[in-house]
């Protein structure tokens, strides 16, 4: 747990303070986004944390400790901190800057290599491959796989992430924040993760504070419930015109009802099938094989079996259903449980429904907890 307690930061010079008499606390295990404006404070709060500047007065807490009480070099070790743009040493090989930790705590030769390589297939570069590589010969993306290795080198309890993946395009990095919220889930480090990116931080972060100015915090809360009840106008124009399609994101098909089309077995008569086509009030009917999961669509109004494109398990996000539904020109998609039993359809109206129910709140209940 971090705890910061009245912590102001004053730069000579400047008239108002950077970061002025922030309290905040971040849970054990948790990642705490910190998004906002450029020059609101952000860097400061997380160079105050590790002590790469002092504060003009305020404390921080590292679990119960003061960390004016330990030692710079122990909190550094103690503390990860990966960079934009990776912050990697140029003339050192990736092995020797994803050492640098381990190194520095005296671990002998063989349980650094054996470190290196395990951070290396942790953020997925293949040691054989990139251990004797120098940054420059490596893409950005994989600079960052590395930046991230180097942070979580001496196995620390907190890690600081400053735009970690700021610097990359938008492929790379969803596979890089998706790799990293994998690892977190097993790891269960306790995280500050500055993003100028409000997509970012829904993503990322268990909970977002959004800084105003001066390392003012609007609002603290879970992604959920700032995307749906922003705290002011400053929070609504942060997050944008997009809020109600990026709470999508953060509902899974599997907590929410989907309404059920109707159905006919496959082993059913043509005649049947036509009939019951026929009665439905859809559009289609699901047509089911023997172990109901689907295999094809019946139009109403007569014509031919269609295929059934992509079913879409339980932990498809509704953003995804949505992409897809666009993708394949599709406006309604069937939901299949954990083994590809029939579940239900969600449309382009499914989905709007959930958006508009109470204001969102249809899309809250199924929202991650
Ligand atoms: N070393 C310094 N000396 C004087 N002023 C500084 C120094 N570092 C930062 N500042 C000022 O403090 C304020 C906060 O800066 P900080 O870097 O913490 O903001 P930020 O929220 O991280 O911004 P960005 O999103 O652009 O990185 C800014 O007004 C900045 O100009």
């Amino acid at each position: 747990m971090i705890r910061l307690d009245r912590l102001t930061k004053s730069y000579a010079g400047q008239e108002r303070p950077a970061v002025d008499d922030l309290t905040l606390e971040v849970p054990e295990g948790k990642i705490v986004v910190f998004v906002g404006p450029s020059g609101c404070g952000k860097t400061t709060t997380m160079k105050l944390i590790n002590r790469l500047i002092e504060p003009t007065s305020g404390r921080i807490h590292l679990a119960d400790e003061d960390v004016t009480k330990i030692p710079v070099h122990e909190l550094r070790r103690r503390i990860g901190y990966a960079i934009q743009q990776s912050g990697l040493f140029p003339h050192q090989t990736v092995a020797q800057n994803i050492a640098t930790v381990p190194g520095l705590l005296g671990w002998d030769k063989k349980r650094v290599h054996a470190r290196v390589d395990e951070l290396l297939d942790m953020v997925g570069l293949d040691p054989d491959t990139y251990r004797g590589r120098y940054p420059k010969q490596l893409s950005g993306g994989q600079q960052q796989r590395v930046g991230v290795a180097r942070a979580l080198g001496g196995d620390p309890q907190v890690m600081l992430m400053d735009e970690p993946f700021g610097a990359i395009d938008p492929l790379n990095r969803e596979a890089l924040q998706n790799e990293f919220l994998k690892i977190q889930s097993k790891l269960r480090k306790t995280i500050v993760f500055v993003t100028h990116d409000i997509d970012e931080a829904v993503k990322m972060g268990d909970k977002i504070a959004v800084f105003a100015e001066h390392g003012n915090v609007v609002q603290y809360d879970t992604p959920e419930k700032i995307l749906a009840e922003p705290a002011s106008e400053f929070v609504t124009d942060f997050i944008g015109a997009g809020a109600a399609v990026r709470r999508l994101s953060l509902t899974k098909l599997g907590t929410v009802d989907v309404p059920l089309w109707p159905t006919v077995p496959e082993s059913a008569s043509a005649e049947e099938q036509q009939d019951a086509a026929a009665d439905s009030d859809r559009e289609f009917v699901v047509v089911l094989d023997e172990d109901r999961r689907p295999v094809g669509w019946l139009p109403s109004d007569g014509g031919t079996r269609l295929p059934l494109i992509s079913p879409l398990g339980p932990g498809t996000s509704l953003y995804d259903a949505l992409d897809e539904m666009l993708a394949v020109n599709a406006s309604a998609l069937t939901v299949v449980d954990d083994i590809g039993r029939y579940r239900g359809v969600v449309s382009l109206d499914t989905l709007r429904t959930l958006i508009h129910t109470n204001g969102g709140s249809g899309l809250l209940q199924g929202a991650r907890t």
